[in-house]
């Protein structure tokens, strides 16, 4: 998916909101269990109760990988459900890869040829050529990690260098890479005061911002500085929305929290215009 599809439906659904789809068999609801595949169940009753209210979904890949075979399975049931039926969302496969070049063609080829996922999650720690190889694939995006959201995520990231802070330099250097259009970057929601700097050195990249919901990061301040003129952000939450409810009813409490989040960002979006 290109950047200008993923821009038309943000307006479309006057939504910012990217679900975040971590599934633990020890959360889901515990009728779920008897299913053949309680993680796919979970996820499509998700997926069906919420896609009009968001614009992406992101099934981190460890919450899958933690299941073995089975949970490879049901992230590849996942993902081709979300291509057949809702063709329009944005999907990334949080893995935060990264390697040398010869490596990271082939995490690119798994999730962009073999599972079909529009974005994937990058670590930049290995340089330009651990990443301009997912950076090759034409209308596929690769999110680099920038400034995250967790809180040793300064330890490296905040280090100062002589042209700045680490992830400063993450984000100049990244701009020089070949097929630099096809990136956007990871700030954590929970570091709302680094955004306005943030936005001076890339102005127009979307941002997938993490850590609204269970980790306390705040929507408004968020967008206090950084919107663009295209809305520019991914908001994600993951624990907040999937596990709202507990129950039969689930779905409908998920619905509810991502109604909430979408009602926020509606009003936010027609502020901003
Ligand atoms: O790359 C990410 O998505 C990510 C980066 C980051 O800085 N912080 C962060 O929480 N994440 C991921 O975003 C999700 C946040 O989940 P919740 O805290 O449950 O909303 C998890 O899948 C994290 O792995």
């Amino acid at each position: 998916m290109n950047k200008s599809a993923l821009i038309a439906q943000i307006k479309q659904k006057e939504s910012f909101l990217c679900i975040g789809l971590d599934v633990d068999l020890a959360k889901i609801p515990t009728h779920l269990l008897e299913k053949k595949d309680p993680i796919f169940e979970f996820n499509k009753q998700l997926i069906d109760a919420t896609h009009n209210l968001a614009v992406a979904y992101k099934p981190n890949i460890a919450f899958y990988e933690a299941y073995g075979i089975k949970g490879w399975k049901s992230l590849k049931k996942t993902i081709n459900y979300l291509n057949k039926n809702y063709p329009e969302i944005f999907t990334i496969a949080d893995a935060k890869r990264g390697d040398i070049g010869n490596t990271s063609t082939r995490y690119a080829k798994a999730f962009f040829e073999d599972l079909n996922f529009d974005s994937i999650t990058v670590a930049p720690y290995m340089g330009s050529d651990s990443v301009e190889p997912f950076l090759a694939f034409e209308n596929k995006t690769t999110i680099l990690l920038a400034l995250t959201s967790n809180k040793g995520g300064l330890d490296f990231q905040g280090l100062k260098t002589n042209t700045g802070a680490l992830y400063k330099n993450v984000l100049k250097t990244a701009l020089t890479w070949k097929n630099a259009q096809n990136l956007m970057f990871v700030v954590g929601a929970t570091k709302p005061a680094y955004f306005a700097e943030i936005r001076k050195i890339v102005p127009n990249h979307f941002l997938l911002v993490p850590g609204v919901g269970a980790q306390g990061g705040n929507l408004q301040e968020v967008c206090n500085h950084g919107l663009t003129k295209d809305c520019g952000l991914l908001i994600n939450s993951s624990r907040g929305i999937i596990y709202a409810g507990n129950d039969i009813n689930f779905a409908k409490a998920a619905k509810k929290e991502a109604f909430r989040l979408q009602q926020e960002m509606k009003i936010i979006l027609n502020e901003n215009n």
